[in-house]
């Protein structure tokens, strides 16, 4: 797997701010400061020009304006360089994406929280609607937000037995936005969607593959990445355009919602989660998670 530079260079404006820091820094001192790790590294494959998008912001790749703005770049970075394919998976050995940054959520000032689910819609659309083909190597745990990158994939190969994906909103005692429901929707059909998020069930990977969550297990990353490299050539001979244009065709209720309804489904995340109630609800549950 061979990073290719010259993608790089116009994918990742964190690569080039931190070539050009450190080179010119080392001018003036002798030691010069690591640059900071991307929160989302792209490495692009010379041969067949597929890119593996790798979710790198430890311990658990939650989703928080930075990380979703350069994902955003990236995936527009490929569009740009009419990318063969995309896999998308983690750094991380044990979690895949924890979702939405609880963080973020919690106490935020309105701007932020503004900024935030607006840089969540724009990536999820750029992601959901992209003209490449799209694979979700689920390295790991994918709760929630983690499974809404994976169902926006056009296929996913997960690594099994013991990681769980699932969208567990409820559980929290928040709610799946529409466009949650609609990607979980176009690979359940609906009677499972229902059974799946009202409960909020998150599934092991197994169960994941039984009901379809899912398109094969695996037991490593690197088989996950063999599988996703294959599902992507069979795409090789079919025309780009011809294949945009049908996935466009097949995902236009998703698209259409979120085109329409952005300010409308801003709002209502900001009326859910600005209440008194589902605050104190996310910092019991933030609480939880440190406690453990
Ligand atoms: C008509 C409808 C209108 C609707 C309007 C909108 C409504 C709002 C919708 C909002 C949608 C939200 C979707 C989401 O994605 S919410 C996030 C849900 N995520 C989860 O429930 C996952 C929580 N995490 C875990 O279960 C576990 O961390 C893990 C992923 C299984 C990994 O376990 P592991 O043991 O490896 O790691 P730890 O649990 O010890 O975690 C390490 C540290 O990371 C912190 N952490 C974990 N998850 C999150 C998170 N999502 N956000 C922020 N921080 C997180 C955890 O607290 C630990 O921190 P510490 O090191 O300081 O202790």
């Amino acid at each position: 797997m061979a990073v290719v530079f010259r993608t790089c260079k116009s994918l990742s404006k964190n690569a080039i701010f931190t070539r050009g820091i450190s080179s010119s820094l080392r001018l003036h001192s002798q030691k010069p400061p690591t640059p900071p790790e991307p929160l989302v590294n792209v490495d692009v494959d010379d041969k067949s020009g597929v890119a593996v998008v790798t979710l790198n912001r430890p311990p658990v790749n939650s989703l928080n304006t930075p990380l979703l703005s350069e994902l955003k770049n990236i995936i527009k970075g490929l569009e740009d360089n009419k990318s063969r394919g995309m896999i998308l998976t983690s750094s991380s050995e044990t979690v895949f994406s924890a979702g939405l940054d609880l963080m973020e959520m919690y106490n935020a000032p309105k701007d932020k929280l503004s900024a935030f689910w607006t840089t969540l819609q724009s990536t999820w659309l750029a992601l959901y609607r992209s003209s490449f083909p799209t694979v979700a190597a689920i390295n790991g745990h994918a709760p929630a937000g983690g499974c809404l990158l994976s169902l926006s994939c056009e296929y996913r190969v997960m690594v099994g037995p013991k990681f769980s994906i699932g969208l567990n909103e409820t559980q929290l005692g928040i709610v799946a936005p529409p466009w949650f429901v609609i990607c979980m929707r176009d690979v359940l059909g609906h009677r499972q969607t229902e059974m799946a998020l009202t409960s909020g069930r998150m599934f092991s990977a197994p169960e994941a593959l039984k009901l379809g969550l899912i398109d094969a297990m695996v037991t490593n990353k690197a088989e996950a990445i063999t599988e996703a490299q294959k599902f992507i050539a069979q795409f090789a001979k079919i025309p780009p355009l011809a294949r945009k244009l049908t996935k466009e065709s097949v995902r236009q209720e998703g698209i259409k919602y979120m085109e329409d309804n952005m300010i409308d489904d801003l709002q209502m995340f900001m009326d859910l989660v600005t209440q008194e109630k589902i605050q104190k609800g996310i910092g019991l549950y933030l609480a939880s998670l440190k406690k453990k």
